[in-house]
């Protein structure tokens, strides 16, 4: 069995606005987040780690910051093109593991929604996609609230 791990991570900053989208789950929020697409910090990263495993360069490479087709886009177009890539190479999907780092928005009470859409999105199932959270005890820019960081693992397995 060939097995594959990649990581991801990534940032957006807050901006104005009354919602975030993480994992593709709408939470009302004081702040938005600020990004070309929709921001979802989340499915960036998870992105990324399929991409990382894959060996295939990042979600920037993909989707260039500077295309206007990209501007405003729901995020899980990104994550659908990981996933196919790594479908075309021959892997499947084997399990997620994202930790959103802020201090607000609370992430557990969304946590099995996003799982949910993480699944739907992926096509695994909820229990192989794990969202978890947690603070950084108020230091730094995620303990300012000043954005919302992200890290996530992905393995992919082929037969
Ligand atoms: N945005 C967040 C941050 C944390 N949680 C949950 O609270 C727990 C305690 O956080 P610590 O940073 O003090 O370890 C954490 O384990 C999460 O369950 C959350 O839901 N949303
Ligand atoms: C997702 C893309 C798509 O335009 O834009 P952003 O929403 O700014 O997100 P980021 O994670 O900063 O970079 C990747 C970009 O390519």
């Amino acid at each position: 069995m060939d097995i594959r791990l990649g990581n991801g991570f990534d940032v957006h900053a807050f901006g104005p606005g009354d919602h975030v989208v993480l994992c593709g789950v709408k939470i009302p929020h004081e702040k938005g987040l600020v990004g070309h697409s929709d921001a979802d910090v989340a499915l960036h990263t998870i992105t990324d780690a399929i991409l990382g495993a894959l060996a295939q360069g990042d979600i920037g490479q993909h989707f260039p910051p500077s295309d206007p087709q990209w501007k405003g886009a729901a995020s899980d177009i990104f994550l659908r093109h990981a996933v196919d890539l790594a479908q075309t190479m021959g892997f499947e999907m084997s399990n997620v593991d994202c930790t959103i780092i802020c201090e607000d928005p609370r992430i557990g009470p969304h946590a099995m929604r996003m799982r949910q859409e993480v699944g739907r999105i992926t096509g695994l199932a909820v229990e192989r996609v794990s969202v978890k959270a947690t603070t950084s005890e108020r230091l730094g820019f995620t303990g300012r609230g000043e954005g919302i960081a992200c890290l996530a693992t992905a393995a992919l397995m082929k037969r």
